[in-house]
């Protein structure tokens, strides 16, 4: 494919692989911010995450039972229940107290009897020789106060925002969603019911928003930008305003009424990746404009510009969030795989056992295979039958 501007021939037909490396170093993380942990929900931490006491922060009893000191018999006490402190003095060995989980272990007490083996006549308590030790969980067993338990980039998830409570944090600093802006090309795309001769229905516009949300971005606002004639798209990316990213659809390709590349030109924008060596989605595009935003090209097939933005977009947000290169875990296929000489093919596949079983429906313009898809596979030129491949897990 020739292109308009001249991009230097090293960022054209780049191999799929190195295109995401060049996405995501291509993003600068963006400012950190202080947040209650419930708004910090699905960010990336900015700083590490680090215990602000020990864990557990005190002896704590780990079952329903009695806590002992010594071998038995005992003579019970007392009772000690969670959130309450045992305020008795320690215990001398053949003394016991009732306790509950989560309750703080009483000094002198070594073990905790379950209340399933111990036997209680009155304030009397027989039971098994305890271990040592027993049903307690010690004082700092987890980790002691002021230990890293996360690194920056782990994603605030479920678990780490839990994780941040139980080590006594209100807040965390953690990096906002990149901003993307979306610019749907196409005089032939229609918003509603079926399309008539000539024109189909816009499948991009109602996809392209969840999608950027489940790669860690936040959708601004999707814009219907005319093909021709005047300078639309030109001004649509002017007025994108606070984005991060801009992703512009269709237009990518070389065709009269494809200005992007004309546009990237024009703005002497910094070429990152023209062309990757992949089918679908072999158009895709991405470029720095001068003042800095990040400018996507996807081809505007609807399965190519699914492909693309697992190929560019994700590693761009994941680096403009402070994230790693996401992660591909590997399987083999089973299925028909149709390879392409020279390209990485991307094929939505299911899980299947210990393997991914390849679909059909992956036509660049056909969504039917990634829509049932649990993974795309990225199957590499000079692919061996028996080679695992690299996993984009979609679900
Ligand atoms: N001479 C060449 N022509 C084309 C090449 C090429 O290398 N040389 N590449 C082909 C490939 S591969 C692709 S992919 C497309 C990319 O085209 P554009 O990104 O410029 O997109 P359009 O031309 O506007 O549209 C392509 C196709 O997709 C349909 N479309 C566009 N937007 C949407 C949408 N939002 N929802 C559903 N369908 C959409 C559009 O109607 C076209 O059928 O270029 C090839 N051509
Ligand atoms: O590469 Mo195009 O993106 O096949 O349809």
């Amino acid at each position: 494919m020739t292109s308009v501007g001249g991009p230097p021939s090293d960022v054209r037909g780049v191999p799929w692989q190195r295109a995401r490396h060049l996405a995501h170093a291509a993003a600068r993380p963006l400012g950190a911010v202080d947040l209650p942990l419930d708004l910090a929900a699905g960010l990336t931490l900015a700083r590490e995450l680090v215990t602000r006491t020990a864990l557990p922060a005190f002896d704590t009893s780990a079952m329903d039972g009695f806590g002992v000191a010594g071998p038995g018999p005992w003579r019970i006490r007392g009772t000690v229940r969670a959130g309450t402190v045992w305020t008795g003095g320690p215990l001398r060995p053949g003394e016991a107290v009732a306790i509950s989980t989560g309750a703080c272990v009483p000094p002198g007490a070594d073990s905790v009897l379950p209340v399933e083996v111990a036997e209680r006549a009155g304030d009397l308590l027989t039971g098994p020789d305890p271990r040592p030790g027993g049903h307690i969980r010690r004082l700092g067993e987890d980790a002691a106060a002021g230990t890293v338990l996360a690194p920056p980039g782990t994603p605030a998830g479920p678990a780490l925002l839990g994780l941040a409570a139980t080590c006594g944090h209100d807040t965390l600093r953690v990096r906002p969603r990149p901003g993307v802006r979306l610019l749907v090309t196409g005089d032939e795309l229609v918003r509603a019911g079926e399309p008539g001769p000539g024109r189909i229905r816009d499948a991009l516009g109602p996809s392209l928003p969840s999608l950027v949300t489940g790669l860690g971005g936040e959708p601004l606002s999707v814009h219907e930008v005319e093909d021709a004639p005047g300078n639309a798209l030109a001004e649509a990316v002017e007025g994108a305003g606070e984005a991060q990213v801009i992703v512009v659809t269709g237009s990518t390709s070389v065709g009269t009424t494809d200005a992007l590349r004309r546009l990237l030109h024009d703005h002497e924008a910094r070429w990152i990746v023209d062309t990757v060596a992949c089918r679908p989605g072999h158009p895709q595009l991405l470029a720095e404009l001068p003042d800095g935003r990040l400018l996507l090209g996807l081809p505007g097939n609807p399965y190519a510009a699914l492909v693309a933005a697992h190929t560019l977009l994700a590693p761009l947000l994941a680096g403009l969030a402070g994230r790693g290169l996401p992660a591909l875990p590997m399987l083999p296929l089973t299925g028909e795989v149709p390879v392409t000489p020279g390209r990485t093919r991307l094929l939505p596949v299911v899980w299947a056992g210990a393997a991914a079983r390849v679909l059909g429906g992956h036509g660049a313009a056909f969504l039917n295979g990634a829509a049932l898809a649990d993974a795309l596979a990225a199957v590499p030129p000079g692919w061996n039958r028996e080679d695992p491949v690299p996993l984009i897990v979609l679900r």
